[in-house]
């Protein structure tokens, strides 16, 4: 075989190594896992869920009573925006803080529990994975200490 002939053979495999190698990368682009945000729905989604947890706080006859003098459309904005800031979401977060929004209620653990119940019973409905369930859920439980016997 002459010498050119070799070359161009290297010169034909080193292209379909390239291609391949660029093909496996895009392949790679294209099935990177969802990121918390999208896999909550996004913000319709995310609504969805608040939603749906507004309702069981509703019908429960443990935590209806601390929600009866609370203004719904506001708790329901601010629920959103802070679901979607901490799973990454495009949004502000335009509520107060978790401290002084809980203070004085003294809220206790059994209360936050069943809350924590409702929300994951929430985003079951609408079809939310349940590993990215735990991944929000992961997320608040540091509030936990703002939230209870303040
Ligand atoms: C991880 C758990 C919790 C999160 C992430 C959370 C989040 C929030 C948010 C975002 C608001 C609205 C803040 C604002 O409007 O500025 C709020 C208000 C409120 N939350 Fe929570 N909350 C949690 C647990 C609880 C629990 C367990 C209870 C009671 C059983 C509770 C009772 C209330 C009440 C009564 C308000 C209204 C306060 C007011 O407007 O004066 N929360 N919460």
């Amino acid at each position: 075989m002459s010498v050119s002939i070799l070359r161009q053979l290297r010169a034909g495999l080193l292209v379909v190594a390239l291609g391949v190698l660029s093909s496996a990368v895009m392949s790679c682009a294209y099935h990177q896992k969802p990121s918390l945000y999208q896999q909550l729905g996004e913000k319709e989604g995310i609504a969805n869920v608040v939603d749906n947890l507004a309702l069981l706080i509703a019908s429960d006859p443990m935590l209806r009573p601390r929600f009866v003098d609370v203004d719904l459309f506001l708790f329901r904005t601010h629920l959103i925006e802070q679901l979607c800031k901490v799973s990454n979401g495009p949004c502000e977060y335009t509520g107060g803080s978790m401290k002084e929004v809980h203070r004085g209620l003294d809220i206790s653990d059994a209360e936050f529990n069943r809350l924590v119940t409702h929300l994951r019973e929430a985003m079951t409905k609408e079809q939310i994975p349940y590993v990215a369930q735990n991944e929000l859920l992961s997320k608040l439980a540091p509030m936990h200490s703002d939230v209870t016997y303040q």
